[in-house]
């Protein structure tokens, strides 16, 4: 990056003033203040006259009247030194406001400070009217603002417009009341803002209102009226306007259009929370057949607080999508705790296997699959509910309000396909069709699921166009993409190149998700723990005694050994009769409790380990652990039932922060580039010197502040964002999407 890019917005800014300030030539001649020697004659006078009193024989006065005479000599000199700090101060404000006077050079006709107070030094004016010779400035509705810009920037505090005379051309300011008085930081700041958003909308916009922090005073908000809607059409000059104004005030802003009505509102952005537990989940009543229609799932909170539902009623299904680590598992966690409170039936397809399984026990999740055999069997047995009620409703022998919801659950769906296939490959028998019918079931559930009360949760690392183009997409409008996303990503999920490709990378569980206002939105998703990974004592651990539901209206239930088709030895076949597709999607089922030796809790509890010595070396997996340490049967045991799974306990996942993650992984090597042809999604280096590098979230466009120049707007890993200001013919380095490298 060459040095003259890391000109940011502010520079862009003071060097307009600059330009403002080297227009204002000659300099006012100074004025002179014989100060001091007004000091010395009275110093003298003063002596002479003590000198006198001695000589005519009044030596008694003599000390006084040289005490005095001293006295008033400093008193002369501090007036007269004060009178001096004054009118350089008054010339000061003067050279700076011929500018914006429209003066070749400044004079001392245009300000006139009067009714000085003496708090401070060398006081300020109670009263400055300022004249002006042409009156086609006044037409200039900013006019007023950039003058009272100029007098901010004084060391006199902030003014206020007592009275503009258009006829004479003459205004009057008078500082703000005490109650509304502003340091002198606090007062450029407010006529910056007011000034960077009169300068980046025209000068068709008109500053409406303008709010203050009741506590600190400062500027919270400011409102605008506008006519250049059509200028402010593109998403990306909005949010290069919005990112300029923020990079010009303390702390973060954002801008909120009215786009219809042209104006904006630009506030301070609350600070988004990064890590917000699970609350208690509020119910109205548990019982599924009354609660359905009104159940709503919270997951998330906007940056303004306001909680993000999921209405199953309303949308049959949801869609979490995320790359590895950004918090799709804890967010699947919080839906499953809150449809469970609700009374409604869980049942889960675990594609990794182990995100699950401290669920198991959890009231009325009934099933949960980590192997794939299981997993074919539970998604075959809700396409069966599906297809029976269904059936019935069509027979009329029942009606949707009959049904008690059930919600099946598909963790990591593109692992499990995967598995599916490689599976399916191996037992697939003569006959049986290219392809599981697992797949049509999951897309039958999609797009029927709704009438028979059969939900889905499918969590998926990315949105493969094979599996989730055309109707199985449509299906799910429910949909949060966590963390970022690539553009393609982007493009899958919200049909947009950009929305959700600039999520912070830093921010664990930072989502984008769709409002009831149908906007995308920024999320923070809920926080709930694991209850596999969370023991007494860990942070979130209380957490489990207000979610767990207090009742567990459905019974625990296991897949249990599938039955082979049944043999017909006068055809010859062979007494070993290898289990097919449907043996596996048609096992039977039983209740838990009926089935101890078959229920991996129920294993569990009986306190099954590994051996923890053994278990955290991959030596025994390799078939070479030390003989030193005695081999148990253990896990042998645990698999007595060919389908339980013989271990709960896996050894632990590394903490988020141990993680050292690629920072790069998905994009090219650096590369220089131009900045017109930078794309939102592309990280770019803002800073050499740090290497520091940021995703562009919107077009680069002209930059309203410099000729000749690009903005790039960027948001950084943690909630640090920005915009870049390069030349044209500047260059920018940059690291491309691979997709689209
Ligand atoms: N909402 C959240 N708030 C705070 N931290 C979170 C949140 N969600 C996830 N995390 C943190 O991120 C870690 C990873 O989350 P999670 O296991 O859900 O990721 P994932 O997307 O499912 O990843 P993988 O696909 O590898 O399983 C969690 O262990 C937790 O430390």
């Amino acid at each position: 990056m060459t040095a003259s890019m890391e000109k940011g917005v502010s520079r862009a800014m003071e060097l307009a003033s600059a330009r403002q300030i080297a227009a204002q030539s000659p300099p006012l001649e100074a004025r002179p203040h014989p100060w001091l020697r007004n000091a010395a004659i009275t110093a003298a006078g003063g002596a002479v006259f003590a000198s006198l009193a001695s000589i005519i024989d009044q030596s008694a006065w003599a000390v006084p009247i040289a005490a005095a005479g001293s006295a008033t000599a400093v008193g002369v000199g501090a007036l007269g030194y004060r009178a001096k700090m004054r009118d350089v101060e008054v010339d000061r404000a003067i050279e700076q406001l011929s500018p914006q006077l429209g003066l070749a050079a400044p004079s001392r006709e245009t300000i006139k400070a009067s009714r000085w107070d003496a708090r401070g030094w060398p006081g300020r004016p109670g009263r400055l009217v300022i004249r002006y010779a042409s009156a086609k400035l006044s037409l200039d509705e900013h006019f007023i603002a950039r003058i009272n810009e100029v007098l901010s920037g004084q060391a006199w505090g902030e003014y206020r417009l007592q009275k503009h005379d258009t006829r004479r051309r003459r205004i009057i300011f008078v500082p703000t009341r005490a109650s509304e008085e502003k340091t002198v930081e606090e007062a450029a700041s407010i006529a910056r803002a007011k000034r960077t958003v009169l300068t980046l909308l025209g000068p068709t916009c008109k500053i409406t209102k303008t709010e203050f922090d009741p506590v600190t005073g400062e500027l919270r908000a400011l409102e605008a009226s506008h006519e250049v809607g059509t200028k402010i059409a593109p998403s990306g000059y909005r949010n290069r306007i919005e990112r300029t104004v923020s990079g010009l005030l303390s702390g973060r802003w954002r801008a909120k259009w009215e786009l219809e009505k042209d104006t904006v509102r630009f506030e301070v952005r609350p600070n988004f929370e990064k890590n917000v537990w699970h609350p208690a989940p509020v119910l109205s009543d548990d019982n599924p057949l009354i609660n359905y229609d009104s159940v709503k799932i919270p997951y998330g909170i906007d940056e303004d607080g306001h909680v993000m539902y999921w209405r199953p009623a309303v949308d049959p299904h949801m869609m979490l999508v995320g790359s590895s680590g950004t918090g799709k598992t804890v967010t699947a966690h919080t839906v499953l705790t809150e449809v469970t409170a609700n009374g409604w039936i869980v049942w889960v397809v675990d594609g990794k296997g182990v995100e699950f399984l401290g669920f198991q026990d959890w009231p009325n999740v009934q099933i949960v699959a980590a192997q794939i055999a299981h997993q074919v069997a539970v998604i075959h047995r809700a396409w069966q509910v599906m297809e029976e009620r269904y059936a019935a409703i069509i027979a009329g022998e029942a009606q949707e309000t009959d049904f008690e919801p059930l919600v099946l659950f598909i963790d990591e769906f593109a692992d499990f396909r995967g598995n599916l296939l490689n599976w399916y490959s191996m037992i697939k028998g003569k006959g049986d069709p290219t392809k599981p019918r697992t797949l049509q079931e999951v897309g039958s559930i999609a797009r029927k699921g709704r009438t028979s009360r059969v939900h889905m949760v499918l969590g998926t690392q990315r949105p493969d166009a094979e599996y989730f183009g055309g109707d199985m997409r449509d299906n799910f409008r429910m949909r949060v993409s966590m963390g970022r996303l690539s553009p393609q990503g982007a493009q899958m999920m919200w049909e947009s190149m950009s929305i959700g490709t600039s999520i912070p990378r830093g921010c664990r569980g930072r989502a984008t998700t769709v409002n009831d206002a149908n906007d995308a939105v920024e999320i923070q998703t809920y926080r709930t723990p694991d209850p596999r990974k969370v023991g007494p004592g860990d942070e979130g651990y209380e957490l489990f005694e207000v979610l767990r539901p207090a009742v567990a209206r459905h019974p625990r239930l296991l897949i249990l050994d599938p039955e082979p088709d049944e043999v017909d030895i006068d055809k010859g076949d062979s007494e070993e009769v290898e289990l097919r597709f449907h043996n596996y999607a048609m096992a039977p089922w039983g209740r838990a409790e009926d089935h101890p030796y078959s229920d991996p809790v129920a294993l569990r509890a009986k306190g099954r380990s590994r051996d923890t010595a053994r278990g955290a070396t991959p030596l025994e997996i390799l078939g070479i652990y030390s003989k030193r340490l005695p081999r148990t049967k253990d896990l042998l045991d645990a698999a007595e039932s060919a389908h339980a799974r013989p271990e709960l306990t896996v050894v632990p996942e590394l903490l988020a922060d141990d993680v050292v993650e690629d920072d790069w992984e998905g994009f090219s090597e650096p590369a220089v580039s131009s900045p017109g042809d930078i794309q939102v999604g592309d990280l770019i280096c803002v800073d050499e010197d740090t290497d520091h590098w940021a995703v562009v979230d919107s077009d680069p466009g002209p930059d309203e502040f410099d000729e000749d120049h690009y903005a790039i707007t960027w948001r950084g890993d943690g909630d640090s964002e920005g915009v870049l200001s390069v030349p044209e013919d500047g260059e920018v380095s940059l690291r491309r999407a691979l997709e689209f490298a």
